[in-house]
């Protein structure tokens, strides 16, 4: 059996980020950069007044205050987009708006709060402004030349927002990756299709879907494939054109059904393995087709297929996209709040609820929900984290501190109300 770092090592690095591409820049949100970005321009692109007010020259009223106030001459109206302004003389002024351009000779702006203005084009400055006051500066936010964004920058609204700043258009980027999801299984049918004897929602398509469209893809999701080697790999063949992944779930163990191996054979260099995990163990691995798409092959007991989707197929579909950073999940060294029995020899990943107790000077705990059994969903939607108990501890006792991978979704008010685990926390560790 080879280990988690093993295995998602293996297949890191067979995953390739996708091609970039240019794109505009409202459509850019929620993708990678794929170009450092170098300012182009200053921003601000001129000195511009921070207030509505007066332009004037300090010097002109230089002690004015309430009892004595300097009285300017208003030689000119300056609204923003102004494309001209004229230079301020001795005893003059310009009546200036918030983002107008600052006229020469100007070195400072009067808001209109310290002014009075008369019917004559004269206006009165009840106050003296500091050197430079309320001119927003060329350059003083943003140098042209300075290096902006880099490659590898997921781009969201504020991000965007900078990039329009210094009038960037089109932006290269990487595409979200489109992610095929197919369910195998026989007994499968839809969610809301009424199960027949022996028959079970598909749940991994559903989960699978959603998890991987949080992790930024584009997903198809085929629906439910029989245990069918022809059958299914026709279903893989017609997808390949349009995946840049693919994740099937089930039909990978020892069963007589379990037909996904037989499927593959022919096709690509899937590899079919024993992962030291738990839930999870079966996972195999590979690429397909002329453009080696890669393929994940997961167990189908529905957190088995969860969480290996967790550790392999999230950071795989992030490395696609480009991403840099943000490959993998937050841990978190937690302090465990009930014991429970773990495999020998195997990673455990046990659903758990991370909580940060008020004034506990950061001490974050976790509390196991829900059993380890691979089938048991109901814990799992409740959990915020897995914590991963070491392949070599058999038995973990309340006060352990042990590695969280935190997850996302749940907010701490959710998490500081979760359901006490049960003294003893799962019972049924090793159960599948
Ligand atoms: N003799 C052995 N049996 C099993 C072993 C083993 O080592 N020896 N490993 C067990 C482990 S661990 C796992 S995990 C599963 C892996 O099973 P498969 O990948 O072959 O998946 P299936 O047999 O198709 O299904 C397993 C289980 O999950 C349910 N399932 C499948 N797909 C879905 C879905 N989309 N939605 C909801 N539930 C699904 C399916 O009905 C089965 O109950 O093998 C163990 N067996
Ligand atoms: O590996 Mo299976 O995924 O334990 O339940
Ligand atoms: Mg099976």
């Amino acid at each position: 059996m080879r280990s988690v770092e093993q295995h998602l090592a293996d297949v890191l690095a067979k995953i390739r980020p996708l091609p970039p591409f240019e794109q505009h820049l409202l459509d850019a949100h929620g993708l990678q950069l794929a170009e450092d970005v170098i300012a182009p321009r200053d921003v601000p692109l001129f000195d511009n007044s921070a207030m509505d007010g007066y332009a004037v020259r300090r010097i002109d009223v230089r002690g004015a205050d309430q009892d004595n106030p300097a009285v300017l001459t208003v030689v000119q109206e300056i609204p923003a987009g102004a494309a001209t302004t004229t230079e301020i003389g001795p005893g003059e002024c310009g009546r200036i708006m918030t983002g107008a351009p600052v006229p020469p000779g100007a070195d400072a702006v009067v808001p209109v709060e310290w002014t009075d203005g008369a019917a004559d084009g004269t206006v009165r400055i009840y106050r003296t402004p500091d050197e430079g006051a309320h001119i927003r500066r060329v350059g003083e936010d943003v140098r042209a030349g300075q290096p902006l964004l880099s490659a590898g920058t997921m781009l969201g609204a504020r991000q965007i927002g900078l990039l329009a700043a210094v009038s960037r258009d089109l932006v290269a980027v990487r595409p979200s990756p489109r992610v095929v999801i197919i369910s195998t299984g026989s007994e499968l049918v839809e969610p809301g299709t009424e199960p027949g004897p022996g028959q079970i929602p598909d749940t991994n398509g559903y989960t699978l879907a959603a998890a991987a469209r949080e992790a930024g893809a584009v997903v198809y999701r085929v629906g439910v494939v029989a245990d069918d080697a022809k059958l299914l790999l026709d279903t893989i063949e017609d997808q390949l054109i349009r995946a840049d992944l693919i994740v099937t779930t089930g039909g990978v163990s020892v069963g007589a059904y379990d037909v996904v191996k037989e499927a593959l054979s022919g096709l690509g260099t899937v590899e079919f393995g024993r992962v030291a995990m738990q839930p999870g163990m079966p996972q195999g691995f590979g690429v397909l087709g002329p453009e080696e798409t890669p393929i994940f092959t997961l167990p189908g007991n529905p957190v088995s297929a969860y969480v290996g989707f967790e550790l392999f197929v999230r950071p795989a579909i992030r490395k696609l996209s480009g991403r840099q950073d943000g490959l993998h999940r937050p841990v978190v060294e937690a302090v465990c709040l009930a014991g429970f029995k773990s495999p020998a020899g195997k990673r455990q990943f046990v659903r758990g609820v991370v909580v940060t107790p008020a004034g506990s000077d950061g001490r974050i705990e976790v509390r196991p929900v829900g059993g380890s059994g691979s089938h048991l969903m109901g814990g799992l939607a409740q959990a915020n984290c897995l914590i991963a108990v070491p392949e070599d501890q058999t038995r973990v006792e309340a006060g352990d501190v042990l590695p969280v991978i935190l997850l996302d979704g749940t907010p701490p008010e959710t998490a500081a109300s979760a359901a006490p685990a049960s003294p003893e926390g799962p019972s049924n560790a090793g159960e599948r």
